[in-house]
């Protein structure tokens, strides 16, 4: 099981943080994670091999990585959806989670998903009404607020679903392929939005097979044979080979 660290105070033997310590929201360290076949002769697939991740305020972070190599595990496993078999999670402040399989109910409506994670995340409702109101403004789906979620667009949903894991102003935000089935227009919102959390020292790590503006991000992380590389520099020269475009 994760050992996960929730809040400031750190285990006794550790020195003082220093101030970069300080900066940091979201910290995985060492993890392992193999899933175990139920079938009695079935294969265990080995997926985290000792990964490790520090997420700092303000920074926007690219995590990459060939299909199956593991991205999504890792990011489970840092919002605390799943236990690493090793390692550590060390979380410092709110976590907003945007999954790939999206978490929305199709009889609500938009307006009542609003209300009821708002209600999950103990907002009162005119910090609510507000958070809905700026993002369905920033994302542009305010004539959709009365609609059945099982009525909306792929692209749509995927606004909503986005919208949700940031109603609550977290201090790390994690999307798993956050802009699959944005048009044009929204992609460009989408990036507006993460510059503005950015600015106001919001953590942003994003997985995405389609990273082709690299200078949108402060770091990118490769996710390969378990493990985690920064490959800021040398992105160009993944190109094609791990999905890095
Ligand atoms: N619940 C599970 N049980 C068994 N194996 C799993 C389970 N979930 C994922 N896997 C396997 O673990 C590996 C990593 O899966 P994961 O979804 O984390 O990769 P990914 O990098 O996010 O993939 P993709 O880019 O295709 O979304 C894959 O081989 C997958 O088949």
């Amino acid at each position: 099981m994760t050992e996960r660290i929730v809040g400031t105070e750190r285990p006794e033997s550790e020195s003082e943080p220093t101030a970069g310590d300080r900066d940091v929201v979201l910290r995985g360290s060492d993890l392992a994670k193999t899933y175990s076949s139920r079938l009695p002769f079935g294969r265990s697939v080995e997926v985290l091999t000792g990964a490790s991740v520090t997420i700092r305020r303000g920074e926007v972070v690219g995590i990459v990585g060939g299909n199956g190599s593991g991205k999504s595990t890792l990011m489970k496993i840092l919002v605390g959806e799943l236990d690493a078999d090793e390692g550590t999670v060390d979380v410092n402040g709110r976590v907003g989670w945007c999954p790939q399989d999206e978490l929305l109910y199709d009889r609500l409506t938009v307006e009542e998903t609003f209300r009821l994670f708002g209600e999950a995340y103990g907002m009162d409702p005119t910090e609510i009404e507000s958070a809905r109101d700026r993002l369905a403004e920033t994302l542009d789906f305010e004539e959709f607020l009365d609609y059945r979620i099982d009525r909306l667009s792929g692209g749509n949903r995927q606004k909503i679903n986005l919208s949700i894991a940031l109603m609550h102003d977290p201090d790390v935000l994690l999307l798993d392929e956050p802009y699959t089935g944005f048009d044009w227009e929204t992609y460009l919102a989408f990036w507006d939005l993460t510059a503005a959390l950015r600015e106001r020292g919001t953590a942003v790590a994003i997985i995405s097979h389609l990273i082709n503006e690299q200078e949108r991000f402060d770091r990118i992380l490769e996710l390969a044979d378990g493990t985690l590389t920064d490959v800021t520099d040398e992105g160009s020269s993944q190109a094609g080979e791990e999905g890095v475009r």
